[in-house]
């Protein structure tokens, strides 16, 4: 099993390679060479088999030999020991043909951690193997953030630098960042919006000095190992409501592409997803692109559903690979005019198979709020706002005889002020973290600069 760029001139890796890479020398994102798939008996198996059986079914064909099965059964058991909820991923059922997947029962309360307490598990595994460290550098809108924090916080073999958006995170996404102890840990508030963090993220990965000296790896969802440990639970809910017998539906709530690429790689396994739907905020880029077909960045506006306050989507360039019939020069070509001109347009042919497979809807502001009430009044389900701008959407993509899965992808609580204004209920944080906002906070202010950046980065790991 190799992993290849999404702009073709980077060598191809094993899994455990282009984990550590994060990103690919060439600017692109690494993909699987090509993508295992799973007959219809062993899909049928999978109903009522525990989360971490099914982790492991369907993730073990695409780490080639790069992990043993011993070893990566006991990653996947301890990442996902600590979840708050027996069947990790649960599933309930919102309205007649409406379901909710919550995703949100992890440590730090959003659908990061499924992916990145295993990710943590493999890191410390393959550095102790190779006896090396590695300086992680994330960029967040908060949850992403939080979720490494969480799984790398006092790993000997690892620094992990977060960059968030200064001021435009929840309270409670910025304590879970800014309050661990743990010397390895740097939470680094930048003076701008999510998207100048992941830019100064990949001008790191960009820099080759930079990234050689410092040794940097990424854990967004550019490291192809995130996107993979998101495809298990487009199984395990699919075949707890009858998958492969009958299609399944899925709306996603979105900003980096990153989930929903996760689901349609599990429809390219063989699971049988009929529609993936992209359900966006007020940055509706996604949404503009499936309907005009140019993808032209915007300013970002501020919401209430913050983590997806994202214009320019990382994931969607593994998405283009593929509608572009896997061509690395033309991607490199589209990537070339988003930087230079803030936008391209797609094909004819690109768009429209994109939108055989994909559909998309957004929610505004009030439409999300609205949604966060009628949920609590009508379904008795607190939903976070991320979550409502998904409800939304699907509500309007529901088809006969199709179940349709809604992810929901944080906790309410770790977004009080949104819920209480729709709701009047301030949803409490779980008993664990009751003390976030007794704990002091340590981070730093930093400017929207590469190089005071790097500077920081060095002298923090070589004081
Ligand atoms: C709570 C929440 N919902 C949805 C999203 C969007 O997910 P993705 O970036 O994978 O599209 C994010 C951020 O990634 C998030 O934190
Ligand atoms: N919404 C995310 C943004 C980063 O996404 P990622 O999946 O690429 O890591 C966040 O909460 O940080």
């Amino acid at each position: 099993m190799r992993y290849i760029s999404t702009r073709g001139q980077a060598p191809a890796m094993a899994f455990h390679e282009a984990m550590l890479a994060g990103l690919a020398s060439d600017g692109g994102l690494y993909v699987p060479e090509t993508v295992p798939t799973l007959t219809e008996a062993e899909i049928r198996a999978m109903a009522g088999l525990p989360y971490e059986e099914i982790a492991f079914r369907v993730m073990m064909p695409f780490l080639g030999n790069s992990f043993t099965e011993e070893e990566f059964r006991t990653d996947i058991a301890t990442a996902y020991g600590g979840f708050g909820h027996d069947a990790r991923a649960p599933l309930k059922q919102l309205g007649p043909n409406h379901f909710l997947l919550e995703l949100f029962h992890g440590p730090t309360l959003a659908f990061k951690d499924f992916a990145m307490q295993l990710i943590g598990q493999l890191f410390q595994r393959e550095l102790t193997r190779r006896g090396s460290r590695v300086t992680i550098v994330g960029a967040t809108s908060g949850d992403t953030g939080s979720a490494a924090i969480e799984a790398f916080r006092g790993i000997a073999s690892v620094d992990v630098f977060i960059l968030y958006p200064h001021g435009r995170v929840s309270e409670v996404q910025r304590r879970q960042m800014t309050t661990p102890t743990e010397d390895n840990v740097h939470a680094l508030a930048l003076h701008g919006h999510f998207d100048d963090c992941q830019a100064r993220l990949k001008d790191m990965f960009n820099d080759h000095g930079f990234r050689d000296g410092v040794r940097l790896a990424g854990v967004n969802s550019i490291n192809w190992a995130r996107v993979l440990a998101q495809v298990v639970y487009y199984f395990s809910a699919a075949t707890s409501l009858g998958a492969p017998d009958r299609k399944i539906s899925f709306t996603v709530p979105t900003g980096n592409f990153g989930d929903i690429f996760a689901g349609y790689i599990a429809r390219r396994m063989g699971l049988p997803i009929d529609t993936l739907v992209i359900a966006t905020n007020q940055n509706d880029i996604l949404h503009r692109c499936l309907t005009t077909g140019a993808y032209e960045t915007d300013a970002v506006i501020p919401s209430i559903s913050p983590s997806m306050d994202i214009q320019v989507s990382s994931n969607f360039e593994r998405l283009l690979f593929d509608v572009y019939d896997r061509d690395g020069a033309a991607v490199a070509q589209l990537m070339d005019e988003l930087k230079t001109k803030g936008g391209f347009t797609l094909s004819q042919g690109a768009l429209t198979r994109l939108r055989e497979g994909f559909a998309s809807g957004r929610a505004s502001e009030d439409e999300t709020s609205a949604t966060i009430t009628r949920a609590r009044d009508t379904m008795n389900e607190l939903l976070c706002p991320h979550s409502a701008v998904g409800v939304h959407v699907a509500e309007q993509h529901i088809e006969p005889g199709v179940p349709m899965v809604t992810l929901a992808t944080a906790h309410p609580a770790k977004f009080p002020a949104a819920v209480e204004a729709a709701t009047g209920v301030h949803p409490p944080l779980p008993p664990r973290m009751e003390t976030l906002y007794e704990r002091p906070e340590r981070l730093t202010e930093v400017p929207n600069d590469l190089g005071a950046l790097q500077t920081l980065i060095r002298e923090r790991i070589d004081p």
